[in-house]
């Protein structure tokens, strides 16, 4: 199969989709590589690299969509790439359809195929190609709250462990899955005092069972919700519901409760958010506040630490890229079911359930696509 690498152009997204050791394995299984001129360098992967490892360089990104059969990316497209998108195309990628009816539309209109890495999903439950970046964005979560809390930056002004004789600051999780409790590790190690809310008990029973004595669990609900945001300092929004539009956890009016300085970072913007409050910011401009209270709102968080996060990534996703590859996407999906329920968008249907429900577009089973 010839696969094509773009190189990522959304704000500051310096990952790119794989490593010069990931190119290195899909050559050695006969397929062609090309990676667009550049597309490593945010990583610290110079084209040499990728041509050591069999790869070809491609000068344009045009170039890179012409030829490629299957296009690895890491972001969704962004408008200047949908019409770069062509008909039977495969795009493997993040795309976050339920929080961005533009871009579903043109790729309901490209007659591409569309493979989520966000809604692979492992047959008992887990997502395999969201863990690592939620690994990196739950620990970035954390970093970024506790430098924002300065008082410069607009923050309560509190150190998140304090110091002898003074009270940590108050870090709130909205969700404990992966983002959430890597969040609370961090915030942990650093002395903070630390709430962790979920709906799901197992989850609690677990997180109770591994984490410090300055993490506690509560049950996610509207009450519990409005009582610990009035002394909060750091609230991280990191719930999901798969393929779906995020649930509004705070609301507009709740900001009211709580204390000037206190900081949201809403992890779970890229699928909407859990904030009724934020709006996808960029790294180049990632705050903004509302009635005092600062909103952090990125979208692609990991972008910005693209030494792990690329690394990171290509371990996740090369053993899926390989399968399709090698067997071509209908052949790949039928035999495994981890790439089926990454179908999204298949030549003009939806064929995610929660991606048709957020915008009332008619869904068609994946199943109607993967016969014969
Ligand atoms: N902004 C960024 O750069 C990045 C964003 N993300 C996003 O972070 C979000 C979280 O991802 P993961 O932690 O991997 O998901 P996950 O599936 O591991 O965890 C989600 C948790 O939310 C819980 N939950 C569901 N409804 C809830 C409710 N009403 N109240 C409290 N908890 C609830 C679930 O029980 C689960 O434990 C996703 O939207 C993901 O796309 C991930 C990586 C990077
Ligand atoms: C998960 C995701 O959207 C990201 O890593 O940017
Ligand atoms: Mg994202």
């Amino acid at each position: 199969m010839i696969i094509g690498i773009p190189k990522e152009i959304k704000n500051n997204e310096n990952r790119v989709a794989l490593t010069p050791a990931g190119a290195q394995e899909l050559v050695k299984r006969g397929h062609t590589v090309y990676v667009q001129h550049t597309a490593g360098d945010g990583s610290g992967f110079p084209d040499h690299l990728y041509e050591e490892a069999g790869a070809k360089i491609l000068p344009t990104i045009e170039e890179t969509y012409r030829i490629a059969e299957m296009i690895m990316k890491v972001k969704e497209p962004i408008e200047p790439e949908y019409d770069l998108v062509r008909e039977d195309q495969l795009l493997f990628t993040y795309f976050h359809f339920a929080s961005h009816e533009p871009l579903t539309n043109a790729m309901i209109k490209s007659k591409s195929v569309c493979l989520a890495y966000e809604t692979v999903e492992k047959p008992g439950g887990g997502l395999p190609l969201l863990v690592p970046m939620s690994e990196v964005a739950g620990r970035m979560a954390t970093q970024k709250g506790a430098n924002y809390l300065e008082k410069p930056l607009g923050g309560k002004g509190i150190l998140m462990g304090g110091v002898p004789g003074t009270l940590p600051a108050k870090v709130l999780i909205l969700g404990g899955g992966i983002v959430g409790t890597q969040a609370a590790w961090m915030a942990a190690g650093m002395k903070a005092d630390v709430t962790i809310l979920d709906v799901s008990l197992p989850r609690m029973r677990y997180l109770s069972d591994v984490m410090p004595a300055n993490v506690k669990t509560r049950m996610s609900n509207e009450y519990n919700i409005r009582e610990l945001i009035k002394t909060a300092d750091l609230i991280i929004g990191a719930v999901l519901i798969p393929g779906a539009k995020a649930p509004h956890l705070i609301t507009r009016d709740m900001l009211k409760e709580m204390q000037p300085g206190t900081v949201l970072v809403d992890v779970a913007v890229d699928q909407g958010g859990c904030i009724e409050t934020c709006k996808p910011t960029t790294h180049q401009d990632p705050t903004f506040t509302i009635d005092g209270v600062l909103h952090y709102c990125v979208a692609n968080m990991p972008g910005a630490v693209p030494y792990t996060s690329t690394i990171g990534l290509t371990n996740a996703t090369l053993p899926y890229a390989i399968q399709l590859a090698d067997k071509g996407w209908k052949k790949a999906s039928k035999e495994n079911v981890e790439l089926a329920t990454g179908l999204n968008v298949i030549k003009g249907d939806v064929v995610y359930k929660a991606v048709a429900d957020a915008f009332d577009l008619p869904f068609t089973a994946v199943e109607k696509h993967l016969v014969n």
